[in-house]
C-alpha cells in the first residue's frame, strides 16, 4: 500500500529525509506511484546500460549433477578463467529452501519503514546487521534503485538474537544448504592451483566469514536513467547468488568495452561469480568480473547474494602454489578488511578496487 505521506520530489533533502532516515527506502518512492525519477538517481549517460548483447556469447550453465566427473570439475574452472560467472544447476540446494529464502526477501521488504529502519547503520544495535538503500549513499554522487539488508554471520546465536524474525531462519537454511556446493567448488577450483589438499588454515582463508545480502529493486519510473546496481566487482571469494525470474544482471563480455551479457534467469538455477579474494589468491588467474544491474519499469525485482570471504583479519595475496612454477606475483599482502574497508569507502567504480592490491613498479 502507497503511504500516506506526500513529500517534495524536487527537494533532495525531502527525498533523502524520506528515503534514508525514514526507511522507506526507493521501495517507499516506488509505491507512492511516482512518475519521474528524482535527480539525485539520475546517472551519468556513461553508467547507464548500454545493452550490446553478443549472441555467440552466454555464461555457461553447468549441470552438477554429476559431482565427481572430470569433465564438470574443468567447466568450473575454464569458467573461472573465462567469464568469472556461471550458473549452476542440479547443485544440491533444494529447491524450497530457495523459494523459501524468496519469500522471506519480500516478507522484509514488506515490513513498514517504522520497523526496517531499526537495522539501519544509524539504529543496529549491531555492525553486522545493515538495512540500508544504494550502495554508500554518503559519497555516491548519484544514488543507485535498490534497498538492501545486509547480514554478517557471526554464529547462530547472534543470528537469532539481532536478524530480523521475518527472514532470519529462512536465509540461515539457505546459507546451510549452500555449504556443501561453496566447499566442492573451492575444492576443484584450488586443484587447478595445485593445491590438492585445502586445509584448516586455507578453508578459513577462503571460507572463513560469509555475509549474505537481501536486495529488492522496486519498479522504477525512468529505468533508463538509472542503475539497480552500478558497476562493481565483488570483494569475495565466490558468491552464491539467487535472483528470481525478473533478470537484469548483466556481466561484462571478453569483446571490448560495451559488450554485457545477460545472465538469463533459470528456474531453480544458482548463478556463482568468482570475488576479488579469489582473483587475488590466484594470481589472477581465476576473474573477478564486472557486473551491473539494470532497473526495472514494470517488475520489482529481488536477489539474494551470499558472499564467501576470507576472514577480516587474514592477509590475502598470491597462494605460494600458484607462484610455485616461478609466476611472478602481480598482487601484493593486503590486510582482508582493509580491502573491504577501501571497497565500502567509496562509490562503485568498476574493477577499481583491486588496484589497491596490485604491485606497482
Ligand atoms: C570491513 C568489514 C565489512 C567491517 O568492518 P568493521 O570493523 O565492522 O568496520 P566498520 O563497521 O567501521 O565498517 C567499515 C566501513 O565499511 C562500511 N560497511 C561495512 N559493512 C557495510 C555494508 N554491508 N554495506 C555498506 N557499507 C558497509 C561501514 O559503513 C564503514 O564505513 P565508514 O563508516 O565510512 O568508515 C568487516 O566486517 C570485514 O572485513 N568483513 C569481511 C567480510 C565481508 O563483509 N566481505 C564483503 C563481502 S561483500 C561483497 O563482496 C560485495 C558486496 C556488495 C554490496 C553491495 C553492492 O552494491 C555490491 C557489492
Ligand atoms: O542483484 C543481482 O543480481 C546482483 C547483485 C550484486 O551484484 C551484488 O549484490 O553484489
Ligand atoms: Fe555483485
Amino acid at each position: 500500500m502507497a503511504p500516506a505521506i506526500s513529500i517534495s520530489l524536487n527537494d533532495s533533502s525531502d527525498v533523502t529525509d524520506f528515503v534514508i532516515k525514514q526507511g522507506h527506502g526507493v521501495k517507499g518512492l516506488s509505491e507512492m506511484g511516482i512518475k519521474s525519477l528524482p535527480e539525485q538517481y539520475i546517472q551519468p549517460l556513461e553508467e547507464r546500460l548500454m545493452t550490446r548483447i553478443e549472441p555467440q556469447e552466454s555464461i555457461p550453465v553447468i549441470d552438477m549433477s554429476k559431482w565427481d566427473d572430470a569433465q564438470v570439475s574443468n567447466s568450473i574452472c575454464d569458467a573461472a578463467e573465462k567469464w568469472g560467472f556461471f550458473q549452476v544447476v542440479n547443485h544440491g540446494v533444494p529447491l524450497q529452501v530457495l523459494d523459501d529464502v524468496k519469500k522471506a526477501t519480500y516478507g522484509f521488504f514488506g515490513l513498514p519503514a517504522a520497523e526496517k529502519i531499526k537495522y539501519s547503520k544509524e539504529n543496529s544495535s549491531s555492525n553486522n546487521v545493515r538495512f540500508g538503500t544504494s550502495f554508500t549513499p554518503q559519497v555516491e554522487k548519484a544514488l543507485e534503485w535498490k534497498d538492501y539488508l545486509s547480514l554478517f554471520y557471526v554464529s547462530d546465536e547472534e543470528a537469532a538474537a539481532l536478524w530480523p524474525p521475518v527472514c532470519k531462519d529462512q536465509i540461515l537454511e539457505y546459507m546451510k544448504s549452500s555449504k556443501f556446493l561453496i566447499d566442492h567448488l573451492l575444492q576443484v577450483l584450488m586443484k587447478r592451483l595445485n593445491v590438492n589438499e585445502i586445509d584448516e588454515t586455507k578453508q578459513s582463508l577462503l571460507t572463513g566469514s560469509v555475509r549474505t545480502n537481501i536486495n529488492y529493486y522496486p519498479i522504477c519510473p525512468n529505468p533508463e536513467l538509472t542503475v539497480g546496481v552500478g558497476r562493481h566487482s565483488d570483494v569475495s571469494t565466490l558468491t552464491v547468488l539467487l535472483q528470481d525470474n525478473v533478470g537484469g544482471l548483466y556481466v561484462r563480455g571478453n569483446e571490448g568495452e560495451d559488450s554485457w551479457i545477460h545472465v538469463p534467469p533459470i528456474n531453480g538455477a544458482i548463478v556463482i561469480n568468482i570475488g576479488d579474494a579469489l582473483q587475488i589468491l590466484s594470481n589472477g588467474r581465476y576473474r573477478s568480473v564486472e557486473h551491473r544491474v539494470t532497473a526495472n519499469g514494470s517488475s520489482n525485482r529481488i536477489s539474494v547474494p551470499i558472499f564467501v570471504n576470507p576472514r577480516p583479519q587474514d592477509m590475502i595475496g598470491p597462494l605460494p602454489e600458484t607462484l610455485a612454477n616461478g609466476e611472478k606475483p602481480i598482487y601484493k599482502q593486503v590486510l582482508y578488511s582493509d580491502y573491504v574497508k577501501h571497497f565500502f569507502r567509496k562509490a562503485h567504480d568498476g574493477k577499481k578496487t583491486v588496484d589497491f592490491a596490485k604491485i606497482t613498479n
